[in-house]
């Protein structure tokens, strides 16, 4: 085994196994301490709940709480694992709503037969949280169980495969066009993959102003076209009426390559075909479509992402789901919309412009990092991401109606 496999391994099993834990906001050392934490004192806030439902929000933890719920349908891109091989990512995510946004969550894995019996489970528990973060479900079963949660819930319920990375993705594209000299609505685009990332990735890049025309869409049987008649409804709306059928069909001369299928897709030969000045997002994890170093290895004028840690430009939704659900839970929204999503590309985008604070850099073990090639987007671990994405996310909740609370004052200014 590799010293890396064994220190991943050893990190999650030791000395505690997992990687979260539920910590107390509550003395509970004394009789006086546990009388008013359990009983008798727990009556009182029960009963305040059962007679004015909302005040759940201001007696429980509920409302910076949020449950981070998967089948283990698609566990990263490692396929269908099922629910108990995914719960390391679920912990995972929690452990990253912990770091970045203060956000307390539960990883949920649910065992179920038919889509129906996931969403009746999902249903049924949604109110014990602020929020819901489905994870690593697959397409399309993701857009019924997405669709059918928001019907019932009045909680965000946020598909992270889909609208994070689409929010993180769309933000990167934009800047690294803009880097390369490329108006987005004349770039032809690539899209290796047409699951749940790459079909809401296609749909907010053309929101953003890439043109549909110029988007082919592939999955495992080759390029999605007009033809076919094995197309769900969410492939058909990238259907284009081409005699084009594969990769290397669709790649020679492409601006953009975006991967969101599996590893190592993505060949030299075919990387070598596209157009001058391109854009390469490899986001398949843990293996990119195409590893940066081969691709390095290849031409010297593209800008090359990964959904990993390991290398510069992360193009990875942990930059977006735990700031969506700081400014939704901070303002209470119903749902996690159009406006707060835009909101947030805009914000991460911006941010990548401006200055790298010295705690990012030291993070990463750099001395500089400015906006180019190598930094098309913010690192996790900056800490401005949270107040930036939060506070553009609560505003835009606020402004289109779905915030049941006003911006609080001063939010956001000292974090
Ligand atoms: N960097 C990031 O932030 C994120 C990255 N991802 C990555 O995106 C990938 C897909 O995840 P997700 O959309 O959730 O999963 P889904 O299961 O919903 O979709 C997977 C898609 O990939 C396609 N695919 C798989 N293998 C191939 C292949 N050999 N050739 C062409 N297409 C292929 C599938 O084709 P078919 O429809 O024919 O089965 C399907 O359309 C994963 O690798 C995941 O790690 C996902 C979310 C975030
Ligand atoms: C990053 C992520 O959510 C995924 O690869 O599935
Ligand atoms: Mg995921």
């Amino acid at each position: 085994m590799s010293d890396f496999k064994q220190a991943a391994l050893d990190y999650h099993a030791l000395p505690t196994p997992g990687k979260i834990s539920i910590a107390l906001t509550k003395p509970a050392e004394t009789s006086a301490d546990l009388s008013l934490a359990y009983s008798p004192g727990v009556a009182e806030p029960c009963r305040e709940i059962a007679k004015n439902p909302d005040d759940v929000y201001k007696y429980t933890a509920k409302g910076n709480t949020v449950a981070v719920i998967s089948n283990g349908t698609a566990v990263l891109g490692l396929g269908n694992l099922g629910p108990m091989a995914s719960k390391p990512v679920m912990e995972g995510k929690a452990l990253l709503f912990k770091r970045f946004a203060e956000i307390n969550s539960f990883d949920i894995e649910v065992t179920h037969k038919t889509t129906e019996e996931f969403i009746n489970t999902v249903a049924c528990i949604a109110d014990s949280f602020g929020g819901i973060n489905l994870e690593d479900i697959k397409a399309p079963e993701c857009f019924i169980i997405e669709k059918a949660l928001n019907e019932r819930c009045s909680i965000p319920i946020f598909h992270d495969d889909q609208h994070g990375t689409a929010i993180v993705t769309a933000a990167a594209m934009i800047n690294a066009l803009e880097v390369q000299g490329k108006d987005i609505a004349d770039a032809n685009i690539v899209c290796l993959g047409a699951g749940a990332a790459a079909i809401a990735c296609m749909t907010l890049l053309i929101e953003c102003g890439a043109s549909r025309e110029h988007v082919y869409m592939l999955d495992r049987k080759g390029v999605i076209h007009t033809r076919r008649d094995d197309l769900t409804e969410y492939k058909q709306l990238f259907a284009n009426n081409t005699d084009k059928r594969t990769l290397d069909d669709v790649i020679a001369g492409a601006d953009v390559f975006l991967g969101l299928s599996g590893p190592n897709l993505l060949s030299a030969e075919q990387l070598k075909k596209m157009a001058p000045n391109p854009v390469v997002f490899a986001c398949s994890n843990p293996d990119p479509e195409i590893h940066p170093d081969l691709a390095h290895s290849v031409r010297d004028d593209l800008i090359m992402a990964t959904g990993r840690s390991d290398y510069p430009n992360q193009v990875n939704n942990v930059l977006c789901f735990p700031f969506i659900f700081r400014g939704a839970l901070d303002v209470r929204a119903r749902k996690i919309n159009s406006e707060m999503k835009i909101a947030a590309v805009h914000a991460i985008r911006e941010l990548a412009k401006e200055e790298v604070p010295a705690s990012v850099l030291e993070a990463g073990s750099e001395t500089q990092l400015s906006f180019g090639k190598g930094y098309i987007i913010p690192r996790p671990m900056d800490p401005r991401l949270c107040k930036n994405v939060a506070l553009a996310v609560a505003k835009a909740a606020v402004d289109s109606g779905v915030a049941v609370l006003p911006l609080p004052d001063n939010y956001m200014q000292d974090a």
